[in-house]
């Protein structure tokens, strides 16, 4: 009986709950209030109430329990307890592909039932940016992704050694990413921030970019347009801006990737700022500049030379990071979308006077919209006359991973 009672608490927590705050904090806050639940209860229901977002659009008119227990058949890729017990007809199918699991629940939903189809989870196919797969996609909401590190430059061993020591299973899909199951509790193992980063695959590979930067730079012939003039290859620091920097895992990125910086930071939020300083001291970044600035009104406020590279990881509908936060997926009113890329502008608008003729501008966002990715590129490209070298869609719902879109532009 307690899988029942765990399904009733799940109800009432999602009744309570009305998506202003992050859901794991306001899970976190009832249990501490409520500690007669053991830590295999807060798993259940944690569980349920997330398969209940993972559900996204689909299915409003259900009731509750019902939809949570749909949910949970979505979201379960083996035979499991909890759905042995809240509908066992539906625990041996757990293995099927989700299009059959669909086809399961609508032939139980019989003549009387609403048909579910996969637009029905995801209802804005047509304003995904080229090359998403939708069907890929959608799937990918019904599993949690995996914690990523960035192992940083000469930890690899130490980190790999301390993981294995204690007993936490890790795969490498990439050449300094390491992936840890999603619950993995790796402080007090790894040094954050200092032998490796907190840093989600996909974002990682930003670095991608960052590196076609710097070899554009070393070899500058490559990417040079006929008036423009890269900056120069002298021993001198680049100067770097990363204009909405929240607390620095891009800073870092690029901290680890350009030999020589002279970084400036700013973020709208002062109290992000505080979390980047923090994060900076364990990585050993001292030498920098940090100011508030609001990028949506004007440009960086005071005197300063132009930078030799600008990155604007700006702020949006985090519509590729669903999978981690499927409650934001439940929330989502599209009519954000527009509201992004309008922001999305202004904010690009403010920071490219900034950037050097020959500098390089790094744009990126962890939005699957069309509208705050190709748009705005095409807004940079007509209204700015920058020229566009490279984008790319960084798809990591095949890879347990967000998805991010990024471009690189270099002023003539
Ligand atoms: C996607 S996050 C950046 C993540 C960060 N680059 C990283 O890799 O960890 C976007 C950041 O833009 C900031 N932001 C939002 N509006 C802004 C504005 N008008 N001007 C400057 N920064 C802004 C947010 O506070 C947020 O920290």
């Amino acid at each position: 009986m307690k899988y029942f009672s765990h399904l009733n608490t799940a109800v009432q927590l999602l009744q309570q709950y009305n998506g202003s705050q992050p859901f794991g904090s306001f899970i976190k806050q009832f249990f501490s209030q409520h500690k007669k639940y053991g830590s295999k209860d807060r798993k259940n229901i944690s569980q349920l109430c997330y398969a209940f977002f993972r559900l996204g659009k689909a299915l409003p008119q259900l009731p509750a329990e019902e939809r949570i227990v749909t949910a949970l058949f979505f979201c379960s890729h083996e035979p499991n307890e909890l759905l042995q017990h809240l509908k066992p007809a539906w625990n041996e199918k757990t293995r099927l592909p989700l299009p059959e699991k669909i086809q399961v629940f609508n032939d139980d939903q019989g003549a009387a039932g609403q048909i579910l189809t996969m637009y029905d989870l995801f209802p804005w196919r047509e304003a995904l940016s080229d090359d998403i797969n939708y069907e890929h996609f959608c799937v990918s909401f019904f599993t949690q992704p995996d914690l990523f590190l960035r192992v940083r430059a000469g930890a690899g061993a130490t980190v790999k050694g301390k993981l294995q020591q204690a007993g936490i299973p890790f795969g490498e899909p990439g050449a300094s990413c390491v992936a840890l199951p999603n619950a993995s509790k790796i402080d007090g193992v790894i040094e954050i921030d200092k032998e490796a980063v907190i840093q989600d695959f996909s974002s990682q590979r930003i670095g991608e970019l960052m590196e076609y930067i710097r070899d554009s730079i070393e070899r500058p012939s490559t990417t040079l347009g006929a008036r423009g003039s890269a900056p120069s290859t002298s021993p001198k620091a680049l100067r770097i801006w990363d204009a909405c920097a929240a607390s620095g895992g891009k800073s870092i990125l690029a901290h680890d990737i350009f030999p020589k910086i002279d970084l400036t930071v700013t973020d709208v939020r002062k109290s992000i700022l505080f979390n980047l300083e923090k994060r900076f001291a364990a990585a050993g970044i001292r030498h920098y500049h940090s100011y508030v600035a609001d990028l949506s009104s004007s440009m960086l406020p005071g005197e300063h030379p132009l930078f030799d590279i600008i990155i604007t990881d700006v702020p949006c509908t985090g519509s590729g990071t669903w999978s981690r936060t499927p409650e934001q997926l439940y929330y989502f009113d599209p009519q954000q979308i527009e509201k992004y890329s309008n922001l999305q502008k202004k904010i690009v608008s403010n920071a490219i006077p900034h950037l050097k003729p020959g500098g390089f501008f790094l744009y990126c966002t962890c939005s699957v919209f069309r509208k705050e990715n190709e748009e705005v590129l095409q807004f940079i490209q007509e209204q700015h006359s920058l020229q566009l070298l490279r984008s790319t869609l960084l798809t990591g719902y095949d890879q347990k991973a967000d998805t991010l879109f990024g471009a690189v532009f270099q002023k003539q």
